[in-house]
């Protein structure tokens, strides 16, 4: 409980100490932050208007061209200002999480308002759509934060599921080569460490300005970034409900690929068991 209180004082502090960059990125601007063809599909808001932007290269993986060149450019401007900040105040920068020993966390220097709102105004509206069975209509909290990759940054990322009910990940920039995202499917907790099946294998290249959309428990990793600067936005969405109902519930064949196929299994035993009744009690016959 503690280091949920130490956590709350040291934003307090930033928030009280530390003089933003690009104030426009405070606040929601959606003609300034998103794309003309993403912005369209969202407002327009039906399946059709959503699905008619994205590209579903693996089941359950979705991505689209997203932000402006010029939202990316300031938010990492932004954050390389904040970075220089804490350095040169001597504050200890908090990283996104136990992975990573670069990048930085958005909702600890004043940017938590906006991004709420990016979520629940531009990542619910599709998650509604396409994750429903994992929360995605239900979307109530987030943790956003910056990744960087390079030669002197992090180089990869291991194999891992997101604390999330849904990811979006969105590159930045700048200049780099590999850094490809790889997708191993998706498994609820008492699957996580079961086999990949061949179909489920999956590799993504990042380009600045798409979005990947992906369940949280998708799983994936990122391998080095070889050459120049990778740095990414990632949102990581969760919903209460889902997680509260999660308590109670032990199939997750609607979305876990290995309770899907232990399910499907035993449909195929069991059609065998009743074909080899009916064949022992003299139904054969009948044939
Ligand atoms: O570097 C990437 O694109 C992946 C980042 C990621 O998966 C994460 O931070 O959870
Ligand atoms: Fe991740």
């Amino acid at each position: 409980m503690w280091q949920v209180q130490r956590h709350k004082e040291y934003r307090q502090k930033i928030l009280h100490l530390y003089k933003p960059l690009h104030q426009d990125l405070y606040s929601m601007h959606p003609s300034a932050f998103f794309l003309p063809t993403f912005l369209e599909a969202v407002r327009t808001n039906t399946e059709e208007s959503l699905a008619s932007i994205m590209t579903e290269p693996t089941p359950g993986v979705f991505s689209f061209a997203m932000l402006q060149p010029n939202f990316c450019d300031m938010l990492l401007e932004e954050v390389e200002n904040f970075e220089k900040w804490v350095h040169a105040m001597k504050f200890k920068i908090m990283r996104p999480n136990t992975m990573n020993k670069y990048g930085a966390v958005l909702d600890d220097f004043g940017l938590e308002a906006m991004l709420n709102q990016f979520m629940e105004g531009f990542i619910a509206p599709i998650s509604k759509v396409f994750y429903p069975e994992v929360g995605g209509g239900t979307l109530d909290s987030h943790h956003a934060f910056v990744v960087e990759y390079g030669k002197d940054r992090d180089v990869e990322l291991g194999f891992h599921v997101d604390d999330s009910e849904v990811t979006l990940n969105v590159c930045l920039g700048k200049q780099f080569s590999g850094g490809e995202l790889y997708f191993r499917g998706i498994r609820c907790e008492n699957h996580v460490n079961s086999e990949t099946q061949h179909e489920e294998m999956y590799d993504y290249c990042h380009v600045p300005g798409r979005a990947v959309l992906h369940r949280g428990r998708h799983r994936h990793g990122a391998r080095p970034t070889t050459s120049g600067l990778r740095m990414n936005l990632l949102l990581w969405c969760r919903s209460s409900v889902f997680r509260e109902m999660k308590k109670y519930q032990k199939d997750f064949s609607s979305w876990c690929g290995e309770c899907q196929r232990e399910k499907k299994e035993r449909q195929i035993q069991c059609v065998k068991a009743t074909k080899l009744a009916f064949l022992r009690g003299g139904g054969g016959g009948m044939i």
